[in-house]
């Protein structure tokens, strides 16, 4: 079964833009979950363009109150700076079910790659030995034909697939020509033990092709798409959606 966590980036955005408090992002995360979210993501940047820690510090309580997953996500490499502590001493703080590591910069508009294992692991090792201590799964952002043996080789439990040139590829009609690629990277990753996640840039129009063409996702974070949705047919009633392509019984137990 593939979960959906729901990406709050978006919602933190608008209510930066004003310097309130609104549109509430615990408000934004109760709607994904009572409409059946399996989780909430957010991935703060080091910037605190959107989220911030004391969201995710928050968000880290309100998932828990549901018993759900809160994935977090970020660049363990990032310097702390003001209002940003790093990546792992936040991870320290919020206890996030799953830390999903992120090679992105300041400079990046998006996330848009993901690691070089042959280049990063020995680096990232003992990040992902720190988080495993504090009790988070780890997932690693991949690019396809990323080297998984050696994701697994340092102790993560997942990749995330980048799914960025999946959703250009399938908005010019050449989706079926970017999908072997990661089918082939999803079963690699199997074969040496990893989960599977998806992310970025995914939405209601591409979700089911990667879906049926990917074995063995596990969850995807979708962000972007969804809260852009959401603006027309409102929050619940989008992530209902969403919960519908991933199939008939899919949506938390608290529903
Ligand atoms: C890791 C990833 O793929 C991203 O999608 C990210 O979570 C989105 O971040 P922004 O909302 O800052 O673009
Ligand atoms: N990990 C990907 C994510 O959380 C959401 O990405 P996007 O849907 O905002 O592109």
């Amino acid at each position: 079964m593939t979960v959906l966590s729901v990406n709050l980036n978006k919602i933190a955005v608008l209510r930066n833009s004003r310097g309130g408090s609104e549109p509430d992002l615990l408000r934004a995360a109760h709607t994904c979950l009572d409409a059946g979210a399996h989780g909430i993501t957010v991935h703060p940047r080091p910037d605190a363009r959107h989220t911030r820690s004391d969201d995710v510090l928050a968000l880290a309580e309100l998932t828990r109150g549901y018993g759900v997953e809160f994935n977090l996500e970020g660049n363990p490499f990032a310097p702390p700076r003001a209002g940003y502590p790093g990546f792992l001493a936040l991870c320290e703080l919020a206890r996030p079910a799953q830390a999903t590591l992120v090679p992105d910069g300041d400079a990046q508009l998006t996330s848009d790659h993901g690691f070089d294992f042959a280049r990063d692991a020995e680096s990232l090792a003992p990040l992902v030995a720190a988080l495993r201590a504090l009790g988070c799964r780890v997932s690693l952002f991949a690019d396809t034909g990323a080297d998984v043996a050696r994701a697994a080789a340092i102790g993560a439990a997942r990749v995330e697939l980048y799914t960025g040139p999946y959703a250009e590829a399938f908005a010019t009609g050449s989706a079926a020509a970017a999908l072997p690629a990661y089918a082939d990277t999803a079963r690699a990753a199997a074969a040496v033990g990893l989960g599977v996640n998806a992310g970025h840039d995914l939405s209601q129009a591409n979700l089911a092709a990667f879906l049926d063409a990917v074995p063995n996702v596990l969850e995807v974070s979708i962000g972007h798409a969804l809260i852009g949705e959401a603006l027309y047919e409102g929050l619940d009633a989008t992530v209902r959606r969403y919960l519908a392509v991933l199939g008939p019984d899919s949506g938390n137990d608290s529903r």
